[in-house]
């Protein structure tokens, strides 16, 4: 018996992203879609463009076709309202866990614990280009530090999640991606390790990682200047204008220049997915009021509203979440219409 593996089952090898990349190349199209808009952002972000970012869709992608339904509706709102916002869908394959469940698309394609890798990363690569051929740009989580490399050039602006910000190999990983990312406060509330992992992101980092070959390689990034912290509240809530001018607070402190996002769902929902509503009506108050701090805002939003048990995929509800439960597409059109509003009343402020 050796020392090695011990607690190794199987170790099966997969397609490098290569092949992937192969098979489903970057079109004219998406390529110009992801810099645009990965320009749009950075200018939302330093305030050098008064919109408003808003990463809007499912809380986690399941079914390709319903997703791309999403897109298809969320295309025309984007149009609707691009001289107020930016919108992005919320493409998000991979999913953090509290302690264990479902972990995404990529990880389990079928739903049924086969864990088709493989499949998952090709479904996922090609949904990613289909929405992008729409017109409609994605916003995507970066939980896992390799499946990236299967897909990344297809993404406009990316996550750190609440229970990954503070860890170094994530820090590490958004300094050398080529778009913007937010980091979101920790579980319990912490904004501060939000900030830290901006400051981290920012300086160049060397690390290994795999390549698009499939070889291990010393990596040296060059550090990313648009990173900027999430508000996904904590213990409590952390979107109201206090929590907002607490987190500038912090902010200021590290000379961070960038602006605010606020995830209207998780701790800030408290869970309930039409308390989003109530977090959209603060925000667009505090953005009528003149406050220039918030440039971007979250919303879980699928084509039905609520959630539903992970089950066999002929039984499920087709547009429900199966993570946490979203607000419906009429809600969420009558959301963007409300932040569009907001946006030209902060305009009126400065005019003023
Ligand atoms: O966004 C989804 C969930 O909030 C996150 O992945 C944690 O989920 P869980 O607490 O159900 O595991
Ligand atoms: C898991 C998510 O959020 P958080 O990291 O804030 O829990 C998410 O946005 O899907």
């Amino acid at each position: 018996m050796t020392t090695a593996n011990q607690r190794i089952r199987a170790i099966d090898p997969i397609q490098p992203p290569s092949a992937l990349l192969l098979k489903y190349p970057l079109s004219g199209t998406a390529e110009s879609l992801v810099n645009s808009t990965r320009n749009a952002i950075s200018n939302i972000l330093h305030k050098r463009d008064d919109r408003l970012l808003v990463i809007a869709g499912p809380c986690s992608v399941h079914d390709p076709k319903s997703a791309l339904e999403y897109a298809k509706r969320l295309a025309e709102l984007r149009q609707l309202h691009a001289a107020d916002l930016e919108v992005v869908m919320r493409v998000y394959f991979e999913k953090p866990r509290t302690t264990i469940g479902w972990k995404g698309l990529i990880n389990d394609p079928d739903l049924n614990q086969s864990f088709n890798v493989d499949k998952g990363l090709d479904v996922a690569r090609k949904l990613l280009l289909d929405i992008n051929q729409l017109g409609v740009p994605a916003g995507c989580e970066f939980l896992d530090a390799v499946t990236g490399q299967y897909y990344a050039d297809l993404v406009s602006w990316g996550a750190i999640g609440a229970r990954t910000t503070e860890s170094q190999i994530h820090r590490e990983l958004a300094s050398g991606l080529s778009c913007p990312i937010g980091f979101k406060n920790g579980t319990k509330g912490d904004v501060d390790i939000a900030a830290d992992a901006v400051i981290a992101a920012r300086a160049p980092h060397i690390f290994l990682s795999p390549t698009e070959e499939g070889t291990t390689a010393l990596f040296t990034t060059a550090g990313n200047e648009d990173g900027h912290i999430i508000l996904r509240g904590g213990i409590q809530p952390n979107y109201d204008a206090k929590s907002v001018a607490d987190a500038i607070k912090i902010l200021d402190k590290r000379s961070i220049d960038t602006g605010i996002m606020i995830d209207m769902s998780h701790a800030n929902s408290e869970k309930q997915h039409r308390n989003q509503l109530k977090v959209g009506q603060s925000i667009a108050e505090q953005l009528s009021a003149g406050n220039h701090d918030i440039v971007s805002c979250m919303i879980e939003s699928h084509l039905v509203e609520g959630k539903q048990a992970i089950a066999d995929r002929s039984s499920l509800v087709y547009g429900q979440s199966i993570t946490d439960a979203c607000i419906g597409f009429d809600d969420t059109e009558d959301l963007l219409a409300t932040l569009a509003k907001a946006v030209q009343a902060r305009r009126q402020c400065q005019a003023r």
